[in-house]
């Protein structure tokens, strides 16, 4: 459990299918005396009064409002990544609990995630694989053709950070750039990619040889794709998805890709996740679904974990917390 001095820090994700690394755990144990969720549970009285910071690591951990009423001393939750549609904020911040996230740390391999999709959609780079490996080797290569993205369109929905790296890549694959976001960029932000702002979403959509979803999730956007806005897309179309699941009407989605209404999709979120093996989405084969790997690197973990202990270390110091989420 480490140096019992040093403030307590409940962490989620230290057992489980999220377990944080060892090498991270080193680290942690330099600033915080660590308590797992097992711990807690085995000990609540002690604990409850000891811990001052929530670490919320991968996964999508429930901090209900029971376990937030059980800790008089918290004053932080950090929590690894961007997305903060599983925290109900209102109700943190009335506890006076600040929450901090990782938007930097996660925006690069995101953004390399979508392009990754958008590609290997394009190029239909895993059912290349397949038949590249399959013992029947009749159909190898023949008459098989994918798109080039050289010229073609793409539609970013979500121009924050990671929208924004997604459209520096595209355009250094000579991609032609719509956005829709709710807030149009600056003049020279658009230009510094070659963009083009589209107020109305179904510009976009009927427009784009890529429809890119890299919005956050909020009541506003929830189901902001579904059968009307899929109608509205090219035949052709592809959807790539590396915002939330919730963003797409999912039984629209198997709907529209059965059908020939759109394409084809390249998820790496999708509801629930993982979805079960005989979800229809999994039978299709002109999806591609990884398993919410936007942030999965070495490098984003590390920074991922040096940007909470650094918002975790300014929270308890009494300082101005970086990357600290406030309400609007
Ligand atoms: O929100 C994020 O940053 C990623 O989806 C990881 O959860």
């Amino acid at each position: 459990m480490g140096d019992p001095a040093l403030p307590g820090v409940l962490v989620f994700g230290f057992e489980g299918p999220y377990g944080i690394c060892e090498a991270h755990v080193e680290e942690l144990q330099k600033h915080f005396t660590l308590i797992t969720m097992k711990q807690f549970l085995e000990n609540k009285t002690e604990f409850s009064q000891k811990i001052q910071a929530i670490y919320l690591w991968g996964g999508r951990p429930v901090i209900d409002r029971e376990l937030l009423l059980s800790l008089p001393c918290l004053k932080i939750i950090g929590n690894s990544g961007a997305g903060l549609d599983h925290l109900d904020l209102p109700f943190i911040a009335s506890c006076g609990v600040k929450v901090a996230h990782t938007p930097h740390a996660v925006s690069t391999p995101t953004a390399d995630l979508g392009m990754a999709l958008l590609l290997a959609s394009a190029r239909r780079v895993v059912e290349g694989c397949q038949l590249a490996v399959s013992p029947d080797t009749k159909h190898f290569s023949i008459n098989w053709l994918g798109q080039e993205v050289s010229g073609a369109t793409l539609g970013i929905i979500g121009m924050g950070t990671i929208g924004y790296k997604i459209a520096q890549r595209a355009k250094a694959f000579e991609m032609k750039i719509l956005y829709h976001n709710r807030n149009r960029r600056r003049l020279e932000e658009e230009a510094a990619v070659g963009a083009a702002y589209c107020a109305r979403l179904e510009d976009l959509l009927q427009h784009s040889d890529f429809v890119m979803l890299a919005a956050s999730l909020t009541p506003q956007t929830q189901g902001l794709i579904g059968r009307r806005e899929l109608q509205l897309m090219k035949p052709s179309a592809v959807l790539v998805n590396v915002g939330r699941g919730l963003l797409v009407d999912q039984d629209a989605l198997v709907e529209a890709l059965k059908n020939g209404v759109i394409k084809a999709a390249a998820l790496d979120v999708t509801y629930p996740e993982p979805l079960p093996r005989d979800h229809p989405l999994l039978k299709l084969k002109n999806i591609i679904v990884t398993p919410h790997i936007g942030s999965a690197t070495h490098q984003a973990k590390w920074q991922i974990m040096q940007d909470l202990v650094e918002s975790i270390l300014a929270a308890l110091h009494g300082l101005p917390v970086p990357n600290e989420v406030l309400l609007k």
